[in-house]
């Protein structure tokens, strides 16, 4: 997955969702920590979407709550199944000199990187978001930030910080979480957003104040391309 136009994935635990989501997902984001058996999930893929791995630990809003070692080796070992064509990895966890190993084996399989920072309680300013997506985009593939909207300033300031960075020609992918940034999952692809997250069922949500994925793909579909349209006319 190289990331170069927009990929909406479809976020879920059960691999076996997967027929569902292909009306809509370019991509399954494969939530290891929310998952059953997620290994054996993985080696018995054989749908048609690509996987984007995701093992969010405890400390950055998943369920991954055994030991930061067996977390990353799961991650690891899932680079290594020819459908994962991305795994996401936290930049905390790089920071912490704690993924080396599962870096080096993404790029002996030619897995691309997404290196995520998520903000649960906040949104901060412009120019410390820039510095956390330049952070994250020396690691990876893309820069993911997720932050939380306590006021519609702080969508601005989302959106501002995602137009930057794109201007820039840093690839990014945002969102603020929470009710008032719901409508950021739609808007961000125009600035530049190369990833949205979406569960395929509305009850099944990964983050605050997400859209359910028909929901999310037909509301870009109009805004974005009818957007684009008009821009290069
Ligand atoms: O990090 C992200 C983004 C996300 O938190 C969101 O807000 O849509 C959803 C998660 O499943 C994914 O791993």
């Amino acid at each position: 997955m190289n990331f170069e136009s927009f990929v909406l994935a479809a976020s879920t635990a059960t691999l076996a969702d997967e027929p569902r989501a292909r009306a809509h997902a370019d991509a399954i984001e494969f939530r290891l920590d929310l998952a059953d058996e997620p290994l054996a999930q993985l080696a018995h893929y054989d749908g048609e979407l690509p996987l984007l791995a995701t093992n969010r630990p405890t400390w950055e809003g998943g369920e991954w709550s055994t030991d930061e070692r067996s977390r990353l080796d799961a991650l690891t070992e899932a680079t290594t199944v020819d459908a994962v064509a991305a795994i996401d990895v936290e930049l905390a966890a790089i920071r912490a000199g704690a993924a080396d190993r599962l870096l080096d084996a993404a790029r002996e399989n030619d897995v691309s990187v997404v290196v995520s920072v998520h903000d649960f309680d906040g949104t901060s300013s412009c120019s410390t978001l820039l510095a956390l997506l330049e952070a994250a985009g020396a690691h990876g593939a893309v820069a993911k930030l997720a932050v939380t909207a306590e006021s519609p300033a702080d969508t601005l300031t989302l959106l501002r910080a995602t137009h930057e960075a794109t201007a820039a020609g840093q690839p990014v992918a945002t969102m603020a979480m929470g009710e008032l940034g719901t409508h950021t999952r739609a808007v961000a692809p125009i600035y530049g957003s190369r990833i949205g997250y979406a569960p395929i069922d509305p009850a099944a949500t990964t983050a605050p104040g997400q859209l359910d994925l028909a929901t999310l793909a037909t509301t870009i579909e109009s805004v974005f391309v009818t957007g684009r349209a008009k821009r290069e006319n």
